[in-house]
């Protein structure tokens, strides 16, 4: 006779199966919508334009005196260059094809372990690119999706990108006074996921190998995150200290085996920024006999302008060269690693089970933001109400 247990793990593969069947062979709507947020990228040259004006307009990750009139012109102007840039990483951003994939590939494990809430379908949604969040939270409501999951894929949290994402959703449904038919739940911040680090410990580990032994211990960890202006880290955005949180997990990992420094790239404009600057540090760096770097991306979850061109091209190519470096290697990201895709299934389907995930404010607070549009929990609850 077949155990209880035994009985268990059949029919949970069974339906689990029957599901997968059912996905792709008819047109049941998924029972679980993935909404994965992120900036997005431009796809191509000819979407460079745009992608830029939309960040320049929004005033979550930007705030400047006539924003609706300036932020264009500041895009137009500063489009050439930012095209250059992509032509010579392949002429668009990849983030789009990344992120179809890890989704894919999570939504296959999903579908596996959380048999109650599937289906799952993974939806890609841009605050600056196609395809928009607009347009794909329109797409689940015309598929029927019942349960949706928007899932950062900015592993730490700020005002500034994640914040903003959440904002598009609210201000979707806020401007057209609008109900959701979805029954919505919020994943708002994973960097100290145990996968997450361990993939990044993973992948730190492959590249540490590859230095010759005997300069391998004196090999620097320079873990490179996006910077944010002085001005939202002093209004208390808490994406400093998150990233610093991941970076100290991923050391704790390493078991300490090198030095290490906190690094910020990617600074826009003329006002101060978040230091120490990645560049200003290999250069000090050099300065102070230590010239074998390894460069981590620490606060991205896949390849894109940020490292295919500043850390591979500006800092690799040519900035290592002209300070004196004499070994540059960049950790790849994570993209379709496969300890990465168990870690965002990891912490999607942690959170599907658990039950109290729908009313849950904590995960919808946007801390110490003075910006009154920002995700604050009382309009999210208008969504929920809307919908109960
Ligand atoms: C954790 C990630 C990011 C934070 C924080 C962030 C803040 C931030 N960014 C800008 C302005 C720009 N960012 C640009 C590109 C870009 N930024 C991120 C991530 C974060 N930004 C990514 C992943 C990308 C690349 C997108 C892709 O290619 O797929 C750009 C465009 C490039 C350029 O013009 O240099 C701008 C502009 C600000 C102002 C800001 C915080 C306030
Ligand atoms: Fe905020
Ligand atoms: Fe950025």
């Amino acid at each position: 006779m077949k155990s209880m247990k035994a009985c268990l793990v059949q029919s949970t593969v069974h339906k689990s199966l029957m599901n997968q069947i059912r996905l792709q062979s008819t047109n049941v709507p998924p029972k679980t919508g993935i909404l994965m947020l992120n900036m997005g990228g431009p796809n191509n040259l000819e979407e460079v334009g745009d992608f830029l004006r939309r960040l320049f307009e929004d005033r979550d990750i930007i705030q400047m005196p006539l924003q609706s009139f300036l932020g264009p012109i500041i895009a137009k102007r500063r489009t050439p260059a930012i095209q250059e840039r992509y032509n010579m990483i392949g002429g668009g951003s990849p983030i789009q094809k990344w992120t179809r994939r890890q989704g894919e590939l999570m939504c296959q494990i999903l579908d596996k372990v959380c048999p109650e809430t599937a289906p799952h379908k993974p939806y890609v949604g841009f605050r600056y690119a196609h395809p928009l969040t607009e347009d794909t939270l329109e797409e689940m409501e015309t598929d029927g999706v019942q349960n949706a999951v928007a899932f950062t894929q900015y592993p730490q949290y700020s005002c500034t990108t994640t914040g903003s994402s959440l904002n598009a959703i609210y201000q979707h449904y806020a401007s057209k006074n609008k109900e959701t038919k979805m029954r919505w739940s919020f994943i708002d911040r994973w960097g100290t996921n145990e996968f997450l680090v361990k993939a990044f410990a993973e992948l730190v580990k492959a590249e540490l190998q590859k230095f010759p032994e005997d300069i391998r211990s004196d090999v620097v960890i320079l873990f490179s995150a996006h910077s944010l202006p002085m001005k939202t880290v002093s209004r208390g955005d808490p994406y400093p200290a998150e990233v610093g949180a991941t970076v100290n997990l991923v050391m704790k990992e390493l078991d300490y085996s090198n030095g290490y420094r906190l690094v910020w790239q990617s600074k826009v404009g003329p006002v101060p920024w978040l230091e120490p600057a990645t560049d200003k540090a290999i250069e000090a760096l050099v300065k102070r006999g230590r010239k074998h770097l390894l460069l981590v991306p620490i606060a991205f979850t896949s390849d894109h302008i940020e490292t295919l061109h500043e850390l591979d091209i500006e800092y690799g190519d040519e900035l290592a060269k002209k300070v004196g470096v004499e070994t540059y290697r960049r950790v790849p990201s994570l993209n379709d690693h496969p300890i990465f895709i168990k870690s965002i299934a990891d912490v999607v389907s942690k959170h599907l089970k658990d039950e109290k995930r729908i009313s849950n404010h904590l995960l919808l607070r946007c801390p110490m933001c003075e910006n009154p549009k920002c995700g604050q929990t009382k309009n999210w609850m208008k969504i929920q109400a809307a919908k109960v």
